[in-house]
């Protein structure tokens, strides 16, 4: 009897496209309340602390990484601060944590989604913990220190531009290392510039980019000739690392096989000894591009910092004058670089440079393995969950002062104990391949 007067009531319906519109419409409102109830109230990060806007949605990790210009790490700290808690919810399904032991159980494996998203799908950066162990073991026999016989070339008084001389020396030593010679920016930096404006604008738009879905899928698949009228400035960064990579090809089809292992490109070519393929090239230069994007602009942050540091400070500077003094060591003439590495005060200032430069001031977002893992009264069940960089070097209880830039830290009698905490080329299976 009931389903006869339903059918009834049914067909007395007409589906007019205002009645559609309603429909649709409280469906999609409906979804909605139903979402932000289930995030709001049962979802299992319900009682961790932490913005409301993080609770129910994404909107406040955009508002940080887009519209604070990524300045997230520094906001995710300041939100333990205020809740007075080690763990914060950032984001409906992602968590942080504070507490450094906890960092060191973070050996999880990279989230999906959010390295997909930084335009470089098939790099070392982005794959699955099995294809980057093999990647990472034929590229880290290639990085080794050693002297790269490169200096500035400027003479006493003159006026440098002194970050663009670091990025300079940094791009023509990683190009060194990926393609076994140098593009000679050290001594013509002006050729630099377009090379440097757009890696400024590839980390600019990363911050973009990781809160839209497939947008840099959907732009790796765009044909070159639209890209070129889209991005330029992209597509002049994967002409120049592709016309990088068919050098070191064709140097290496010339040489022996055993000189061909001394480059990146070389180790971590797919198809050493015959013709490389389209697919191959293109997974080379996404490598190729990765390592430059991952060396240069790291190490030539990080020491212009330390620069800044040292030449701000009057006893900073004059200490380690006079260690270098001391050791008999020019950068005129030429240096021994293994008496350099092991002079303790230069090395106390470089890792406070580390510590304190925030090179990487992401979240480095890590997936909980499926079943789960406990952390104090939280369950984290198949979720995101990331621990900073920024919140380690910058805890007061490892590091007193933490906003000082005291290289003493590292020459008192904790100093090995310290060094632990030390995590800027992080630590574990996905720690930084050119670390050494
Ligand atoms: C001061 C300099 C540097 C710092 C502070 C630094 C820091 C880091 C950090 C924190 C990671 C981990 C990122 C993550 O988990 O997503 C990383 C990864 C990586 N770094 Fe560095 N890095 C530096 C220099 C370099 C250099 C010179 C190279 C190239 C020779 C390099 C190549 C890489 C690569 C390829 C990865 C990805 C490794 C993987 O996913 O398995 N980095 N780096």
């Amino acid at each position: 009897m009931f389903a006869g007067y339903l059918g009834k009531t049914l067909d007395s319906i007409t589906l007019s496209p205002s009645l559609l519109f309603y429909a649709t419409g409280t469906v999609l409102i409906a979804r909605l309340l139903q979402a932000l109830t289930w995030r709001w109230w049962f979802h299992p990060f319900a009682s961790v602390p932490g913005p409301r806007l993080a609770a129910v949605s994404s909107l406040w990790q955009i508002w940080q990484d887009v519209f604070r210009d990524g300045d997230t790490a520094r906001a995710i700290d300041k939100l333990h601060q205020e809740h007075n808690t080690d763990i914060i919810r950032i984001s409906p399904n992602h968590v942080h944590i504070k507490d450094p032991d906890f960092y060191f159980k973070l050996r999880f494996d990279k989230d999906p989604d959010f390295y997909s998203k930084l335009g470089v799908p098939h790099s070392i950066l982005s794959a699955d913990t099995k294809s980057a162990r093999a990647m990472r073991s034929k590229a880290s026999a290639i990085v080794a220190p050693r002297d790269w016989g490169v200096a500035a070339h400027s003479q006493r008084g003159e006026e440098i531009n002194l970050f663009h001389t670091i990025r300079t020396i940094s791009t023509d030593i990683i190009c060194n290392l990926c393609f076994g010679f140098a593009p000679g920016f050290v001594k013509r930096p002006e050729d630099a510039s377009q090379l440097f404006n757009v890696l400024d604008m590839c980390l600019e738009g990363l911050w973009f980019t990781v809160h839209i879905p497939y947008l840099a899928e959907y732009l790796n698949r765009l044909p070159k000739w639209l890209l070129k009228i889209l991005l330029p400035g992209l597509t002049y960064f994967k002409n120049q690392s592709g016309e990088w990579v068919d050098e070191t090809l064709r140097n290496s089809r010339n040489s022996s096989v055993e000189d061909r292992k001394t480059t990146i490109m070389d180790a971590l070519n797919p198809s050493p000894n015959q013709n490389i393929g389209t697919a191959d090239r293109d997974w080379l230069i996404d490598q190729a591009n990765t390592f430059v994007f991952a060396g240069v602009d790291t190490t030539s942050t990080m020491l212009m910092y330390t620069f800044h540091k040292v030449l701000s400070s009057r006893e900073i500077h004059s200490r380690l004058q006079h260690e270098l003094r001391n050791a008999n060591i020019s950068i005129q003439e030429g240096y021994d670089w293994k008496a350099v590495r092991d002079l303790p005060y230069l090395t106390a200032v470089i890792k406070e440079g580390l510590r304190l430069s925030a090179v990487i001031p992401g979240r480095l977002p890590r997936t909980v393995p499926a079943g789960g893992v406990e952390y104090k009264e939280t369950f984290l069940p198949g979720t995101v969950v990331s621990s900073t960089i920024y919140s380690m070097h910058h805890n007061s209880t490892i590091f007193p002062d933490p906003d000082i830039f005291s290289p003493d830290r590292w020459l008192a009698e904790n100093s090995v104990e310290l060094e632990r905490y030390n995590v800027a080329f992080s630590k574990g299976k996905r720690s930084c391949i050119g670390m050494k």
